[in-house]
């Protein structure tokens, strides 16, 4: 099964990007995670970027806060679909700066962007993607759906109850 790669722009940034690891888990997808940075470690940006269609990455998640260039980096060079996640970070400007750098990509260079800290679905996204050419995952994202489905179901029963 191809692998997803999580990578984020600083370590302050793992809190938000575990959750996007934890989905991948559950659903038994081998995940790679690191940190790279467009500002920081170009060198490293450039290399992971120009590689990791070679190496069984099938999707990348990037997420990065302020004036977040990583995704958008990333998604340049990279022949992969690339999730874009927007972090909230420390001295942000109420995480819009990292929202707009990552959301408003020219024509021709897609991200596909979550919500602010949305980790969580774009682990999600992923798992679909890869489900789209394994069966296995596929029908663990049917049963997760089901699963959504069930809870609300249950929650309407417990208010109808209390009427
Ligand atoms: N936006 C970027 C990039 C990049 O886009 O390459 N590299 C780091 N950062 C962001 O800087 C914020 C503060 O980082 P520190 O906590 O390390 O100071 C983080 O949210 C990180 O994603």
């Amino acid at each position: 099964m191809g692998k997803v790669a999580v990578i984020m722009g600083s370590t302050s940034d793992m809190p938000v990007m575990q959750e996007a690891i934890d989905i991948l888990e559950g659903f038994d997808i081998p995940v790679e995670v690191d940190i790279v940075s467009a500002h920081r470690t170009p060198e490293k940006l450039f290399d992971f970027s120009k590689n990791a269609h070679e190496r069984n990455i099938k999707v990348i998640i990037a997420g990065a806060g302020g004036a977040a260039h990583l995704p958008g980096m990333v998604a340049s060079m990279s022949p992969l679909p690339v999730i874009g996640v927007p972090v909230k970070s420390r001295n942000s400007i109420d995480g819009w700066d990292s929202v707009l750098s990552i959301l408003q990509m020219p024509g021709g260079v897609p991200v596909a962007t979550v919500a602010l800290d949305g980790a969580k679905n774009a682990g999600i996204l992923a798992a679909q993607i890869i489900g789209t050419a394994d069966k296995c995952v596929m029908d663990k994202i049917l049963v997760y759906k089901e699963g959504l489905k069930q809870k609300v179901i249950e929650g309407a029963k417990s208010v109808q109850k209390k009427k």
